[in-house]
């Protein structure tokens, strides 16, 4: 039972250092074997931004993959397979991270040498966050506004690759800043940092020049790609790395239930804690199960080199990636808590495992899309297929099935929902149940769609759309749970043929996120938003609570079976309470005998030397002079 590395170092740069010897670990391992599990993921399950050496494989090659010439590519990827560099992705300033077209970072082509001069005109345009930026990256794309000619003639935003650090002693080059920005909630192992341009000379090759090049004698020349090809390349390095949070927080989500499962073992009983943690894990699957339907869709889209279709599929591709995004990071993010308040006091010490990826998911609800910035990306698309829908103009195939039907809600009749008088037993029907969440997403978009009209035939629309924002989040977030709902009685469909074992529990699982995601004891929104237009009945809302313990209670005997499913090992998990042989007090115990301070009190007869006698002590505080007379 020997206690992890990870909890030995608590100083900045020990935290720091004990994050590039594992990152160096699993480099190696890539590199020595050719392969590229820890390009997406780290060891422990985080995505890969998490390491000092992640971005590297992750958004500084995916830039280049995608925004490089073929000769750029062939230099530069064989270096980052290699790890021969190690890359950041600058993007946010101190003062511009949503807001992508307020980047102040130029880059002016300078006609005499023949390069561009990389400069941060003020405080608000220091580069800040890049993951490995602060002191491991040799390398950055670097995304600033390019200038041309005299005067300078504004671009638009590019993308540049930029050495930082010399690859002789790795000190930054001149006429860069560079520096840590220290301890954060999490990400600690990794030196998010930040970087202040002083007119850096980098060479006119610096320039990412797939679709835009400045020639040697400063034209600026736009590619010939078409425009649908261009887009979805600019997209797709959006595209994928926000794609990827939905799998990396259900294993976030999956690996805070596994140990809190087998924390759990003796408590199961009690049925709050069945419920919250039966819950949780239907969760972690049905964001699994979205994400994998997402990595499909994705990867048609790039495979589809036909104008037409790809160009049709993008807006819904990307709404979908907003949606899923924001929808999952904050599930999961929620769930990590409950999961986390589940153990107790033992769930919030380090040990447990709980607080680091607790930390780490929350991350996710900023970067890669604030996630109420997403909500309107998606909510922008639905009103505007709606309104499509409505005027005749042609919409997505993808949204087809959702609107056709719709009218009955814009025009304001009764419905005769299928699910309107469903009786107790047939609340667990999947098609009913998918029949709840689409009549509940559809009902919303219309009033979302109706308000948003009303206003703006009274205001700017920037602020009608203002006024209107939270309807239209709540449109959106209906809309992401009809959908993942539907991608998983896909996903069951699918597995009934191919390991129809399985089916009973994922089948009972499905119900279970569905009736929970409706009777939702934390959110009053949700309930209402199913009952009050009335289609859905107060007696049906009391018939599923019952059902929900049917399925507890079905479902009890495959709380560790599902858990273990995710096959997590007791390293990835590096908590007390979650490993496989669930002896969890023994070893919380013998770690927490094993950690640093500890261990130096042991060795010191039992106190902790420079807290008696050291300048602070408590010596000086219990043996002061006691005023006369004072009572004690
Ligand atoms: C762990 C971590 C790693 C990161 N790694 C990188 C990296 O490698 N490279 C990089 O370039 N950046 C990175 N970032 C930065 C990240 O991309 C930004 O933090 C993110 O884009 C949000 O921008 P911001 O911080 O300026 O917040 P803001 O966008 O200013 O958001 C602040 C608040 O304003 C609200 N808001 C903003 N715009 C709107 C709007 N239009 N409508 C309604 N509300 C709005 C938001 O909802 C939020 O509540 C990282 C961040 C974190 C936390």
């Amino acid at each position: 039972m020997k206690l992890p590395r990870i909890y030995e170092g608590l100083d900045r740069e020990g935290i720091y250092l004990e994050g590039l010897r594992r990152a160096r670990a699993t480099v190696n391992d890539m590199v020595d074997h050719n392969h590229r599990h820890f390009a997406i993921m780290t060891e422990r399950y985080q995505i890969a931004n998490a390491s000092p050496l992640g971005l590297n494989f992750l958004m500084f090659r995916k830039a280049i993959e995608l925004q490089g010439t073929p000769e750029q590519q062939k230099y530069w990827l064989p270096l980052i397979d290699g790890a021969k560099v190690n890359g950041a992705y600058a993007q946010t300033e101190v003062g511009h991270g949503t807001f992508v077209r307020g980047i102040e970072t130029t880059a002016t082509f300078n006609h005499d040498t023949d390069e561009f001069i990389l400069h941060s005109p003020s405080l608000t345009s220091t580069k800040i966050w890049p993951g490995g930026l602060g002191l491991s990256c040799s390398h950055a794309i670097v995304v600033a506004r390019l200038k041309i000619g005299k005067p300078p003639v504004d671009h638009g935003i590019h993308m540049f690759l930029v050495q930082v650090r010399s690859m002789e002693d790795f000190r930054p080059v001149d006429g860069v800043e560079l520096g840590d920005q220290g301890m954060k909630m999490s990400y600690n192992g990794t030196c998010n940092g930040y970087a202040k341009f002083d007119n850096l000379r980098i060479p006119r090759n610096s320039l990412l020049s797939a679709h835009a090049q400045v020639t040697k004698d400063g034209s600026f020349i736009q590619g010939k790609i078409d425009k649908t090809r261009l887009l979805k390349k600019t997209y797709s390095i959006m595209l994928h790395h926000r794609g990827l949070i939905p799998r990396c927080v259900s294993f976030a989500l999956a690996q805070s239930v596994t140990i809190t499962a087998r924390y759990s073992v003796a408590i199961l009983e009690f049925k709050s804690q069945h419920y919250r943690i039966l819950a949780l894990i239907s969760q972690a699957y049905a964001i699994l199960f979205a994400s994998k339907r997402f990595d499909i869709q994705y990867e048609a889209l790039q495979q589809d080199e036909s104008g037409d279709g790809a160009s049709a599929r993008l807006p819904f591709i990307h709404a979908l990636a907003s949606g899923l995004k924001a929808w999952s990071s904050t599930v999961a993010c929620a769930g990590v808590e409950e999961a986390r308040q589940m153990c107790g006091g033992h769930g919030y010490v380090a040990l447990s495992g709980l607080p680091e990826i607790l930390s780490a998911v929350s991350a996710s609800l900023t970067f890669e899309g604030e996630n109420y910035v997403l909500w309107q990306q998606l909510g922008k698309y639905l009103l505007g297929q709606l309104q499509a829908f409505t005027t005749g103009i042609p919409i997505a195939p993808e949204m087809g099935g959702f609107l056709t039907g719709i009218e009955q809600y814009l025009r304001d009749e009764k419905f005769d929902a299928e699910f309107k008088d469903a009786r107790r037993d047939e609340l667990l029907d999947a098609s009913k149940l998918l029949s709840i969440f689409l009549h509940r997403s559809r009902r919303l978009l219309v009033t979302a769609y109706r308000q948003f009209e009303r206003n703006v035939q009274q205001l700017h629309p920037a602020q009608a759309w203002n006024r209107v924002m939270m309807p239209i989040i709540s449109a959106g977030r209906a809309f992401i749970e009809y959908l993942v709902l539907q991608y998983y009685k896909d996903y069951i469909d699918a597995i009934s043929t191919a390991e129809p074992s399985l089916l009973p529990v994922l089948t009972r699982l499905y119900s279970l996120f569905a009736l929970t995601t409706v009777i939702n004891p934390n959110s009053q929104f949700t309930s209402a938003s199913f009952t009050e237009d009335g289609t859905l009945s107060l007696s049906q809302i009391h018939d599923m609570g019952e059902q929900i313990d049917e399925l507890l209670t079905d479902l009890l005997p495959d709380v560790i079976s599902l858990t273990d499913a995710w096959d997590f090992t007791d390293a990835s998990l590096c908590s007390a309470l979650g490993c496989r042989d669930g002896n969890v007090y023994e070893r919380l115990m013998s770690w927490t005998r094993q950690i640093p301070i500890n261990s130096a009190v042991k060795e010191s007869n039992g106190v902790l030397s420079s807290m008696w006698d050291g300048p602070y002590g408590m010596e000086g505080i219990l043996k002061r002079d006691i005023e006369k007379g004072a009572r004690l």
